[in-house]
């Protein structure tokens, strides 16, 4: 059965508090999103992780160097997922792995303008990571385009690892995303953006359990 990640955009810490408390029945994991935990830091994780704590919490670190020091401190605050750039070394990959191992937690590689996505996720398969994101980052998806030929790609590896995919998914595609090979589907703007975003949380649960 596919994962649904919702992912918490927003810069304010009660919206995104609030946010979550609105579609936590529907989603399996919770993202902090990158400007958000910029914005907010480890004070959000705990707290999430606090009124969430049967839910994953995913901090989109987007990792760059470093990944052993900057991944610890976030798993040890309640952190599940991690995110770590595949455009990294993999020595910083390899760091966040460790620190995922360390906390029974998961490092999450981030293909996210990676030229040849397809070595990368398997060179980071091969060194134990957990999660192959492919990924459409919303300046891309402004520029029209989408993550599925990737998935596609990505998929059709056969890695032993889960794939995430993002970028831009909503009712339209959540179906057809979940059968093209992801285990989890991330979830920003077609639920935040949404009149009743437990609303649009609710349809796409259905819509995933019934893919
Ligand atoms: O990681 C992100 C941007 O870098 C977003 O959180 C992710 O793309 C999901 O949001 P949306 O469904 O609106 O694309």
């Amino acid at each position: 059965m596919a994962e649904i990640q919702m992912a918490l955009d927003s810069l304010d810490f009660d919206a995104t508090m609030a946010l979550a408390e609105q579609v936590a029945p529907y989603v399996d994991i919770l993202e902090i999103g990158t400007p958000c935990i910029k914005y907010n830091g480890l004070k959000l994780v705990k707290a999430l992780k606090a009124a969430h704590p049967d839910k994953k919490i995913l901090v989109d670190l987007k990792t760059m160097d470093a990944g052993e020091y900057e991944a610890t401190p976030f798993f040890e605050a309640g952190g599940d997922i991690t995110t770590v750039l595949g455009a990294s070394d993999m020595a910083t990959m390899k760091g966040v792995i460790k620190a995922a191992n360390a906390n029974n937690a998961e490092a999450q590689i981030d293909l996210i303008g990676v030229e040849d996505k397809a070595a990368v996720a398997k060179e980071a398969a091969s060194n134990g990571a957990h999660i192959i994101g492919v990924h459409t980052g919303l300046d891309a998806q402004a520029a029209g385009q989408t993550p599925f030929e990737d998935l596609k790609t990505i998929a059709g590896l056969g890695l032993n690892v889960k794939v995430s995919v993002a970028g831009g998914i909503n009712k339209d595609t959540i179906q057809s995303t979940v059968q093209a090979g992801a285990d989890i589907v991330v979830v920003g703007a077609a639920i935040y953006g949404a009149p009743s975003p437990a609303e649009s949380a609710k349809e796409l649960r259905a819509l995933v359990d019934a893919a």
